[in-house]
């Protein structure tokens, strides 16, 4: 029996929260020893060890997933419907996977072999532009070393391998070009001023170069972008990125009523040989990134790869049968099931946003439609926003005043914000958010709100502090998103009505009302009464700063407000807003 029936026998469907359902040993790094407790009580909850992997499979299922997908994204395609000519290399980026990849179909549709590369840059292991922390945290590392073993083996099924090397890619490529006499580099496009330097720089140095058999045959190699982030392709976009809109809710209405989201591109089962490689190099390990391994001991623990990215989509929409209540639970903070869980996959590339939307229509036509199913497409829609803002806004997005250039005074206390980073603020709801984030790598929206809201106003912090902390820690880092979101929540994006402040009492009132999430992160707490949890006095450490609109009378209002669940209350007959 596959971990997820039984945790549908062992778990309410009306259980918001399945949380304390699946407990597996602290010791366990693998998915192997997986131990199902059936737990209620919250007290019992409390000193037994929690790690919830993502997904909740073992590693056959995952296994059983992932070839169950491949097979049927597979075309009947073989050598022969190949128009190309000689070798092209496959310059993995932030796409590393086999399914609906168009980079790796246009590179073998166009050649005789595929040389897939991925280079291990250096400067992802530097540090932050200002503040200096470290560039990939380790758990993001992790993610990515299991990421790139994964495609490795998705690769070497379809006859290919994945050749790595340590380096810069203006400096690898070239290279890898002439010695194999490669014409062309396929690679998918990015959007920020980083990553787009290093394709001016790739392009520039393959230009230096002439591959070929002999002279008269040779040619200068060609670097070759292909869109592939978004679910919306950015030539079917009605308008040109420099006119995007500013307001979120006039782009989505204008793509979902101009664009249609393309269909996923299907692999051919069989992309080799590629041309003879002496050496395809090893996936590194963490500690050949140069940092030291850290172990989630609890909460979430995502595995990397496409593998893993396909079973969690199994897992969510079709083994739980969650898609159908996403938009009620989604602004939940504990467990692994309150929302997808998609965007480190995304960030990664190890999905496409568009079999993500594929899935959903599938959903849709055999299970069931309704706000919920389309609420994941919303929130794709958001991902595909950021990703164009960056397009539009350039290098604005990480700047002080952000795109709207505000001139603001802000403060860059570093004991504040070691408070903040640390989760030593006295302030229940921000230290667990920034707890779950170290030890995890991951956060939920509604958390990284909340501490986003509370860095800027109510300690009057430098948001890029924060921002850059966010690109250390998160698994999901992608750079449009998380400065695309930080300039928003700090009130220098580009649509001046969204600047909202988060009160903190009213969030822990709504979406923690028992305080369960606070006392998983904070075990102090627990003995506490419910009523005190997310305000438990001298109990605790002492609150840094005021809050700026005060919470004498919210608090009270927690102490008295009524239990049940927050989500429930929250959507009933009341007009939903996304951000409050
Ligand atoms: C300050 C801040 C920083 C953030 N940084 C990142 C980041 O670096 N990378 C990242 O992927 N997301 C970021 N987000 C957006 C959002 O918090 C995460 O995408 C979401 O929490 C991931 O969990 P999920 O996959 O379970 O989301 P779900 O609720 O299941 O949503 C489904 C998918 O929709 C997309 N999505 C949802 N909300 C947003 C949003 N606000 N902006 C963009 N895409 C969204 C994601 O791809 C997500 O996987 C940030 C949000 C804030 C407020
Ligand atoms: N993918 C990315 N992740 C994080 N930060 C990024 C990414 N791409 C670009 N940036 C940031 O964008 C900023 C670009 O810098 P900036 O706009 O200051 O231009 P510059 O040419 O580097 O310097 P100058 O200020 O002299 O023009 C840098 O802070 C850089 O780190």
């Amino acid at each position: 029996m596959t971990l997820p029936s039984l945790l549908l026998l062992s778990s309410s469907p009306s259980s918001l929260i399945p949380f304390s359902s699946i407990f597996i040993s602290p010791t366990t790094s693998s998915f192997r020893r997986l131990t199902l407790m059936a737990s209620s009580s919250s007290s019992s909850s409390a000193s037994l060890p929690t790690v919830y992997p993502i997904p909740c499979l073992y590693p056959e299922e995952v296994d059983r997933v992932s070839r169950a997908s491949m097979e049927r994204y597979s075309c009947p395609l073989d050598a022969r419907s190949r128009t190309g000519r000689g070798t092209v290399i496959v310059w993995f980026r932030n796409d590393l996977r086999v399914i609906d990849n168009e980079v790796l179909y246009e590179a073998w549709i166009r050649s005789e072999a595929v040389l897939p590369v991925y280079c291990v840059d250096p400067r992802h292991f530097g540090s932050t532009r200002h503040f200096r922390f470290p560039k990939t945290g380790a758990l993001r590392a992790r993610f990515l070393v299991e990421c790139l073993d994964d495609l490795k083996k998705n690769l070497v099924t379809r006859g290919l391998d994945l050749l790595i090397r340590h380096g810069k890619p203006e400096e690898l490529l070239p290279s890898i070009a002439e010695a194999f006499g490669a014409h062309t580099v396929y690679a998918q496009k990015e959007t920020c001023s980083e990553e787009v330097n290093v394709e001016n720089l790739v392009k520039k140095c393959l230009q230096r170069l002439k591959v070929g058999s002999s002279p008269g045959h040779s040619v200068i190699p060609k670097l070759h972008l292909l869109w592939g982030s978004t679910m919306y392709h950015i030539d079917d976009l009605p308008f040109k990125v420099n006119s995007l809109p500013d307001v979120y809710t006039q782009f989505r209405k204008t793509v979902e009523s101009k664009c249609k989201v393309r269909t996923c591109i299907k692999t051919p089962r069989s992309l080799g040989p590629p041309p003879k490689v002496g050496d395809w190099g090893c996936v590194p390990s963490v500690e050949q990134l140069g940092l030291n391994q850290q172990k989630v001991d609890k909460g979430i623990r995502c595995l990397g790869g496409e593998s893993a990215a396909l079973s969690r989509v199994e897992e969510y929409f079709w083994m739980k049968d969650l898609l159908r209540t996403y938009k009620v639970t989604r602004n939940g903070m504990l467990g692994t099931d309150y929302s997808t869980k998609f965007s480190m996959w995304l960030a990664t590339g190890c999905i496409s946003s568009r079999f993500i939307h594929e899935e959903v229509l599938r959903y849709e036509k055999e299970r069931v439609a309704n706000e919920s199913t389309y609420w994941v497409l919303f929130e794709l829609i958001w991902r595909d926003y950021f990703r164009f803002l960056s397009m539009k806004y350039g290098n604005s997005i990480f700047h002080l005043g952000g795109p709207r250039n505000v001139q603001n005074k802000w403060s860059q206390d570093q004991k504040l914000f070691e408070c903040w980073k640390e989760g030593r603020t006295g302030y229940p709801l921000i230290d667990a958010n920034m707890k779950e984030l170290s030890a995890t790598g991951f956060m939920s929206n509604r958390g990284r709100q909340i501490v986003c809201s509370f860095l800027v106003r109510d300690m009057g912090l430098d948001w890029r502090m924060g921002a850059e902390w966010f690109e250390s820690c998160l698994l999901d880092y992608d750079p449009c998103s998380n400065y695309g979101n930080w300039t928003y929540g700090a009130g220098v994006g580009n649509d001046p009505r969204e600047d909202r402040y988060f009160s903190i009492p009213k969030q822990a009132q709504t979406y923690d009302p028992e305080g369960e999430y606070v006392a998983f992160w904070l075990p102090q707490l627990r003995p506490l009464p419910i009523s005190s949890r997310h305000f438990p006095g001298s109990s605790y450490i002492p609150q840094v700063v005021p809050l700026k609109f005060g919470n004498a009378q919210k608090a009270r209002t927690i102490q008295t407000g009524r239990r049940g669940n927050p989500v429930e209350r929250q959507t009933r007959g009341s007009s939903w807003k996304r951000r409050n």
